[in-house]
């Protein structure tokens, strides 16, 4: 059955206005809810919920009811969220990809891999993160140093998407994991190529946007925090990322362009974690910082 996301598009403040008033009216019921940024410069973000079509009509309505008083001028709109089989067609064939000691590949490509190094499997399916763009590859670069040069004890992996940063920490590090994403679907998929990859146990999965769930206070604090999202939220998410983070902890911050680093830099000096090393891969940055 399809799930459906239902959502409004506006600016950021309006969309954390509206992401409250979800909150307030779902907050205890099992709908996944979040922002996200479409265009930095214009300031246009979303706020959405995610339900399968079976509850759509009755979400659709409480939603309706929910944003009546202050926005009933953002118009409701709708996506039916597009199906495993037909994202994994379109990214069929893709090559493995090699960072650091990890190679990252496809099942049909099980017997590429070399002695040595550390195998993930990842099918291109319906989340992010096949191993193939920048910032995938220059975590599994930044996490292979800081797995060799520092005492990591648990790993937190902010917007898991395929589950491929958790597995590569969990395969080379054997420590517990907490894998999360703002999006259910990337979670069920996360949790999947998990056991697809031997993990059996040490790995916990959590639905939630940012850090509102009770999932980081009982894993946490952590020795390595690995965010691949996007600028803006990792600027804004800097003071909690940073009280999760254990002293002397690691955070490897990805998805950054290269011309928004300092800017996402100086919110993360502001939480007094000092930079150790910053690299590039076809225009995005990997930022490894220290507390
Ligand atoms: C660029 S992908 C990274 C996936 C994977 N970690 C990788 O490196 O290939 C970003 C992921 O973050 C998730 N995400 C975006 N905003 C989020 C938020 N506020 N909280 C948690 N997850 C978020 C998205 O759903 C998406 O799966």
């Amino acid at each position: 059955m399809s799930e459906i996301r239902l959502f409004v598009t506006t600016t950021e403040k309006q969309a954390e206005a509206v992401l409250d008033r979800m909150s307030e009216v779902f907050g205890e019921e099992d709908y996944a809810i979040g922002t996200t940024e479409v265009d930095e410069k214009r300031d246009i973000w979303e706020a959405s919920i995610y339900m399968m079509m079976v509850d759509e009509e009755s979400v659709g309505e409480r939603l309706t009811e929910a944003l009546s008083e202050n926005f009933a001028h953002l118009p409701i709109e709708r996506e039916v969220l597009p199906d495993i089989d037909w994202i994994a067609k379109s990214l069929e064939g893709l090559a493995p990809v090699r960072a650091g000691r990890f190679v990252v590949h496809g099942s049909h490509d099980r017997d590429k891999v070399k002695t040595g190094e550390i195998a993930i499997e990842i099918d291109a399916g319906q989340a992010f993160g096949t191993g193939h763009h920048g910032t995938t590859a220059g975590c599994l670069e930044v996490l292979a140093t800081v797995a060799r040069t520092r005492t990591v004890r648990n790993v937190l992996d902010l917007g898991t998407g395929s589950g491929v940063l958790a597995i590569a920490a969990w395969k080379l590090m054997h420590v517990p994991v907490l894998a999360t994403d703002i999006d259910p679907i990337a979670t069920r998929v996360a949790e999947e190529n998990a056991r697809v990859n031997g993990v059996v146990t040490g790995m916990t999965f959590a639905t939630a946007p940012g850090f509102h769930s009770t999932a980081f206070s009982t894993n946490g604090p952590f020795d390595l925090i690995i965010a691949n999202i996007l600028a803006r939220p990792l600027m804004k998410m800097a003071p909690q990322l940073v009280a999760n983070l254990a002293p002397g902890g690691s955070v490897i911050l990805s998805g950054i362009l290269a011309e928004q680093r300092w800017k996402v830099l100086a919110h993360y000096n502001g939480q007094h974690l000092r930079h150790v090393r910053t690299i590039w891969r076809n225009g995005w940055v990997t930022i490894h910082l220290e507390k």
